[in-house]
């Protein structure tokens, strides 16, 4: 799989992404091409309007043109790039795609966004039925909402939009944020172990509902400690840190403990301390200098629900 896979999704919908506009969806809903997880499909099961896809379908088209789908961002950023996922669309696979992108201030409408600029981050592009496309995108831009086209019709299962978060933070000019959220531009840079689920979802927007939204490791048997950085959405001062391990019941960590990283200085944030299973711990935070990353060492393994550490930048 490509390199890009490992950045953030910024489209996802589990981080605010939106398929705002389609010219068509008469078989399957647009909103799936933003959905977590791999699409399933169940064969000769048929609705009222055709056989059911976990995608986005277009019917047969009887006039010449092409079908297209505006995605917002959850979170503007410099994508890096895409995938285009075509499982089970075999007889029904559009042929060809090309996705472009934009970057609109504020909050356009459809036909704003319909009129707006585009600059084609992926040129139109042979797609096979069935199966994952990944197409590398460079270009330094920052974007707020992609165009996925498909030529002329057909069905697409999903599309993953991968990059670097770079969200308007001038928003929270003078007040408290979420220093260590995706949707902030934080990012997990480092981590002891990735086992059972990604240590980024620790840090995703909202509550993790089970156990795999979270960020699990395996068992450990070496004696050491299972541990995570954070690149802080910029450099700040942390004030207060919430540690979740909402529905790890049996595999909660015994205790967790923080260091602020900043340069080649280790700032001692939160000495080793107990949690409970279950329970979304806070602790104010009494160091005050400012620190771009946060080491989160869990003793001795188990995982997190979320992390979030509240502050300011500096
Ligand atoms: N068997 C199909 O999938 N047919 C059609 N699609 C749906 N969803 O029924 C089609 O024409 O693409």
């Amino acid at each position: 799989m490509a390199g890009f896979t490992a950045l953030p999704d910024l489209a996802l919908r589990t981080l605010g992404g939106s398929v705002v506009a389609a010219s068509d969806e008469s078989f399957a809903e647009k909103e799936s091409l933003i959905r977590p997880g791999r699409p399933g499909f169940q064969a000769a099961t048929f609705g009222s309007k055709g056989q059911l896809y976990d995608g986005w379908e277009t019917r047969r088209r009887r006039e010449p043109g092409h079908d297209w789908a505006i995605v917002r961002l959850g979170v503007p950023g410099v994508i890096r790039g895409v995938l285009i996922d075509t499982a089970w669309f075999t007889g029904n696979y559009p042929p060809y795609a090309s996705v472009e992108g934009t970057a609109a201030g504020g909050h356009p409408s459809p036909a704003e966004l319909q009129a707006a600029e585009w600059t084609e981050l992926v040129p139109r592009s042979g797609l096979r039925g069935d199966a994952e496309h990944a197409f590398e995108v460079a270009d330094e831009r920052r974007y707020t909402h992609v165009r996925l086209t498909i030529h002329p019709d057909g069905g697409v299962a999903r599309l993953r939009v991968h990059g670097e978060a770079r969200p308007d933070l001038s928003v929270y000019d003078g007040l408290g944020l979420d220093l260590a959220a995706l949707q902030n531009g934080a990012l997990v840079t480092a981590c002891s172990d990735d086992f059972y689920s990604s240590p980024n979802n620790a840090i995703a927007p909202g509550l993790a509902r089970h156990q795999a939204e979270g960020w699990e490791t395996a068992r450990r048997r070496d004696g050491g400690n299972d541990w995570l950085v954070i690149r802080l959405a910029g450099r700040g001062r942390v004030r207060l840190a919430e540690i979740d391990t909402t529905n790890l019941l049996f595999n909660a960590p015994g205790a967790v403990s923080l260091t602020g990283l900043d340069g080649d200085r280790e700032i001692g944030l939160l000495p080793r301390t107990r949690l409970q299973p279950d329970t979304p711990h806070r602790f104010r935070i009494e160091h005050t200098d400012p620190v771009t990353h946060v080491r989160v060492d869990i003793h001795p393994d188990g995982g997190l629900a979320r992390v979030r550490l509240h502050g300011h930048l500096a």
